[in-house]
């Protein structure tokens, strides 16, 4: 479904991705994981439009997206949540959820919209004020529900488990995996707690200063040594 080939991103003397490769299967759920700095959340910019690659291709269902601008890979199908959640201010829940819709669809679906108020367990708060009238779980849950809105066939999820707590994660982790089983999605999932990671996905990669290190199944994955050396900050052998 997605391929990035030798996806290479500089910011002046910063090279935030040197040369990554990797796909992501229809259907597949893929961690991405690195410590802070390692490129995440430009790999993630990258597939959806932000930032323009110095170098490689992206192709996505089987055409090149390189030169599609955001919008437009949203309505391809390529979803995502951002790291810090920004709702509309003085909009409800729902109107949050219309206008994600519009930008990324180009149409509303009145009967998708309350499906995913429903999988999301917001349907409650529909209603509410975005801002202000939202636990910190719901704040998350209407973050991923704004990405659903837009009908995505891949869904990019920048650390929407962080900051709860062990219970509250699985429960989210729950929410989740009914959410890409009802809508038959690929995820890329970036998270930093690694029992998570390894519940939530079959396969993980890992970054670190902008190179992929490592990947395959978290088992495998957490015990290589060099993804160890990673995140621990020692030199490699
Ligand atoms: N807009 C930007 N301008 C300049 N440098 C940037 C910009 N965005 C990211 N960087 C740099 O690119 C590198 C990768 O950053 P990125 O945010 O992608 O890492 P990350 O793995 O998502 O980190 P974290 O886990 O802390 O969110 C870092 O050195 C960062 O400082």
């Amino acid at each position: 479904m997605l391929t990035l080939d030798g996806v290479q991103v500089s910011f002046g003397g910063v090279s935030a991705l040197k040369g990554v490769s990797m796909t992501v299967s229809a259907g597949e759920t893929v961690g991405l994981v690195g410590p802070n700095g390692a490129g995440k959340t430009t790999l993630f910019n990258v597939i959806s439009g932000i930032v323009r690659p110095t170098a490689g291709d992206i192709t996505f269902r089987g055409h090149s997206v390189l030169k599609a601008p955001e919008w437009k890979r949203a309505r391809l199908g390529i979803g995502r949540s951002f790291q810090i959640a920004r709702p509309l201010h003085h909009c409800t829940v729902r109107e949050n959820l219309i206008v994600a819709q519009r930008f990324g669809a180009g149409r509303v679906d009145h009967e998708r919209i309350d499906e995913i108020l429903d999988l999301l367990k917001l349907g409650h708060k529909a209603d509410r004020d975005a801002v202000s009238e939202l636990a910190l779980t719901e704040h998350k849950a209407l973050e991923v529900g704004k990405a659903l809105a837009t009908n995505p066939h891949l869904l990019l999820l920048d650390e929407v488990l962080a900051g709860l707590e062990t219970n509250g994660k699985r429960a989210f982790m729950e929410q989740l995996a009914l959410v890409r089983d009802r809508f038959n999605l690929a995820m890329v999932v970036i998270e930093h707690d690694i029992p998570t990671i390894s519940a939530l996905c079959p396969r993980v990669v890992v970054l670190n200063f902008g190179e992929i290190i490592a990947e395959g199944n978290p088992g495998a994955v957490f015990r290589d040594p060099n993804v160890v050396r990673s995140y621990t900050g020692e030199a490699a052998a």
